[in-house]
């Protein structure tokens, strides 16, 4: 029972008595009309959630009070109404102020006009592509039966491969997908995306560290290439590499060694690359930002993943596939999609591809409860997400275009956080706020 107010339970919902152990980390999936985000839930402590900027989760929108409700991490989890304008509903049960209840797995907290979930997620490196989406037969337009055999020729030839195409049109899943049709598929897949950390943490992740290679280094920390040793690292967003960290790369793919920081003893690793990028590398080496050898190292075989606009007869599958995976995951029966949405979805120019598209089912799964059809109302397509970094946008300077990309990558890493996108910028929030509205970036868009 909380300590301000009374507790109020809820027999059928899975709710969580512990964050650490053996299962995966919890996160809260946050959609609310400007943002779609992912946070993830400390082992312990509180959550205050709310419109203030001193809020752990910060949701931008006049529907949510300044502090509307406060997670405690338990055991058991709990959410508390924190005495907001509008209430706090739980899978349907409105808590009034100070009223708390075990905070449900997969099940629908309202927050204004957000709506959050409790999910589980796997290790941030490994996040993104876990076995079932590892590029399901779903999809079946000739694009896409191209980029299967396409898949089947470079994960038979031991070289490096470089998967290009517009942000969210499935590179992580065709980079995993290789891995898996390779004679590498036993050995570790480790993913790194190459722009959502500072160089030198980046460096440190990748080629580790020994004790004392720097402040704060108190034990020696085995960097990715050596846990990929025998398997695969894909490196995604490899053109927003330094140009220190791309010497560094290109060391490692010629002699085949590591040097973690602080070390001065090299050590032998057997790992395939595959890098991706929604760059043009080669005018980036024209413009000197990217190194030639390094990209032809990496170019030794590419694929390019089209945009979903491009195959529109996808759709259909996806759409599909994406309601089911979301009612397995709520413990739902699947809604039948009416007509009229594939017809919608399928008119769409998807601007960001695949990602857009799942996180435009798993809204209006949540809108839909546990309706049986899937019916236009649930269905919010306008500023759900922004251009991605290939929009077309020729009044911008390429400076301009550089830090605008930057910060799609930013809030991409952190799935649209502002705040933690501002840290990895080195930003105070209210300037990324101002960026955003400086390029037209549809406010934090990123869902993964
Ligand atoms: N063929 C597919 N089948 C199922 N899910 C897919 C497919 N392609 C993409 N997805 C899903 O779409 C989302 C975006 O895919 P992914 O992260 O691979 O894109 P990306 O091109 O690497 O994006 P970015 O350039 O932003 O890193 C993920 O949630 C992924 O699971």
């Amino acid at each position: 029972m909380s300590p301000y107010g009374s507790a109020v339970t809820a027999s059928n919902v899975e709710t969580v008595s512990t964050v650490s152990g053996e299962d995966a980390p919890l996160r809260f999936l946050v959609v609310s009309p400007r943002q779609t985000f992912a946070v993830d839930v400390p082992s312990e402590g509180t959550l205050r959630i709310g419109r203030a900027d001193e809020c752990e989760v910060v949701i931008d929108d006049e529907s949510v009070s300044r502090v509307h409700a406060v997670v405690r991490i338990g055991p058991p989890m709990t959410i508390e109404d924190a005495g907001s304008r509008n209430g706090t509903i739980v899978v349907g049960t409105k808590l009034g102020a100070h009223e708390s209840m075990p905070v449900p797995l997969g099940g629908a907290i309202t927050i204004g006009r957000a709506v959050l979930m409790l999910d589980r997620t796997v290790d941030l490196r490994e996040r993104r592509a876990p076995e079932s989406e590892t590029f399901p037969p779903i999809i079946a337009s000739p694009p896409m039966k191209k980029l299967f055999e396409t898949i089947d020729t470079i994960a038979a030839a031991p070289l490096s491969a470089l998967v290009l195409g517009e942000t969210g049109v499935g590179k992580d899943v065709v980079a995993r997908a290789i891995h898996e049709r390779s004679k590498r598929a036993s050995a570790p897949f480790v993913a790194i995306n190459c722009a959502a950390l500072p160089e030198t943490i980046l460096e440190s992740e990748l080629f580790g560290y020994v004790k004392g290679a720097f402040t704060g280094a108190d034990r020696p920390k085995k960097g990715l290439f050596e846990a990929a040793d025998g398997g695969t690292i894909f490196l995604d967003e490899v053109g927003e590499l330094s140009m220190t960290t791309q010497a560094k790369l290109l060391r490692v793919l010629e002699t085949g060694e590591v040097m973690p920081l602080g070390s001065s003893q090299a050590k032998h690793v057997d790992v395939r690359v595959i890098a991706a990028t929604n760059r043009d590398l080669r005018a980036l080496v024209l413009q000197a930002k990217f190194r030639g050898d390094l990209f032809f190292r990496l170019d030794g075989i590419s694929v390019r993943v089209p945009p979903l606009r491009e195959r529109p007869t996808d759709i259909r599958p996806l759409a599909e596939a994406f309601v089911t995976r979301t009612a397995t995951r709520l413990g739902r029966t699947p809604p039948r999609i009416d007509p009229v949405v594939i017809a919608t979805l399928e008119a769409h120019d998807w601007p960001g591809n695949v990602r857009e598209l799942r996180s435009v089912i798993e809204r209006a799964m949540t809108l839909a409860g546990s309706s049986l059809l899937l019916g236009t109302e649930h269905l919010v397509l306008k500023g759900a997400l922004s251009a991605g970094p290939e929009s077309h946008d020729p009044g911008l300077s390429s400076d301009e275009r550089r830090e605008r990309d930057r910060i799609n990558a930013a809030l991409r890493s952190t799935s649209g956080n502002q705040s933690e996108a501002a840290k990895l910028l080195g930003m105070s929030r209210r300037t990324l706020i101002r960026r955003l509205e400086q390029y037209e970036i549809g406010r934090p868009r990123k869902n993964t």
